[in-house]
């Protein structure tokens, strides 16, 4: 028998943003508010409810057992962010999303960060760090792999997608930031333009559970004083197409990086429909290459649900 959800009447939230990528969020220090699938889904609901790309859910790490996990290594992680995608579905990270989460943390009087200052968060994608820089904030979002490593390495792709508006399938590379990736390098930005992200494009084999799909214009020239270009569009797993996404910009960015060979440069702007966000890959302090994300985080409103 499934139990029915406590109704969330009464529940402060907030609304905020990150180039675009909207989330409801929802500050719940003791653990004491968990938000069924299909109550994320109504909140989410642009029509029917507050409307956003996810739901984001601020909890001491102490009070869930994937928190309580993350601790016993990295005690400093005293916040999780709980993230929920548009129709429900969890998430192991969102790059936008801990930007937002940790100035909402900051806006609720949470935790305190001055400019240079970082807080370690726990998400279901591993601990990540979140410094506050002069525009926003920019996040170790560690290291990055293949999903498909042995393709990958040998034909430097390792599926085809396809989507409504494309002629024909295109090669496409899978890369994980904890949440999966699939990356389409397209011509031009014509191209990126007739491409039809109103239903999910087809992606053949899907990782295991499932995929963001990132189609990507790298700039001509390529790289302009030492910073890679790359314009995106993206249609996320559990949402549509949304106007950024900052895991998918990290995994856009690798793809294009890997394909460019050993001149490649390390910094990258990559440019979504919602803005810019920065990506950065240097060696992180575990020997792997890492990678950074950076750019802006927004609360926009504050309300209680009737
Ligand atoms: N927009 C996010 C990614 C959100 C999760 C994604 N839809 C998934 O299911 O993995 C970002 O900014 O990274």
């Amino acid at each position: 028998m499934t139990e029915t959800p406590a109704p969330l009447t009464g529940l402060r939230f907030s609304k905020g943003h990150g180039t675009g990528n909207d989330f409801v969020l929802v500050a719940d220090p003791d653990g004491e508010r968990d938000i069924a699938p299909e109550q994320v889904a109504q909140l989410c609901d642009r029509h029917r409810g507050i409307g956003g790309d996810g739901l984001i859910r601020a909890v001491r790490s102490v009070h869930l057992p994937e928190g309580a996990a993350l601790l016993e290594q990295n005690p400093g992680a005293e916040w999780f962010m709980d993230y929920r995608n548009g129709d429900g579905s969890l998430s192991e990270m969102c790059g936008n999303g801990v930007r937002v989460f940790v100035h909402f943390l900051i806006d609720q009087g949470l935790a305190a960060l001055a400019e240079g200052e970082a807080l370690t968060i726990g998400t279901r994608g591993g601990v990540k760090v979140v410094a506050r820089t002069e525009n926003g904030y920019r996040v170790d979002m560690g290291p990055w792999e293949f999903i498909f490593p042995a393709q990958a390495q040998e034909r430097g792709m390792d599926s085809l997608v396809d989507a409504a508006g494309l002629d024909v399938a295109r090669p496409a590379l899978s890369v994980s930031m904890g949440n999966p990736h699939t990356v389409v390098a397209l011509a031009d930005l014509a191209e990126l333009d007739g491409t039809v992200l109103t239903v999910a494009p087809s992606v053949t084999p899907i990782p295991p559970y499932g995929t963001n799909v990132e189609f990507a214009v790298p700039a001509e020239p390529l790289v302009t004083d030492d910073v890679g270009n790359i314009t995106m569009r993206v249609h996320e797993r559990g949402v549509g197409e949304t106007l950024s996404c900052g895991t998918g910009a990290c995994a856009a960015a690798a793809a294009t990086r890997f394909w460019a060979g050993s001149d490649a440069p390390d910094l990258w702007a990559v440019a979504v429909p919602g803005g810019t966000v920065g990506v950065r890959f240097f060696p992180g302090p575990d020997g792997r290459e890492h990678v950074e994300l950076s750019g802006p985080a927004a609360i926009v409103a504050e309300g209680v649900l009737a």
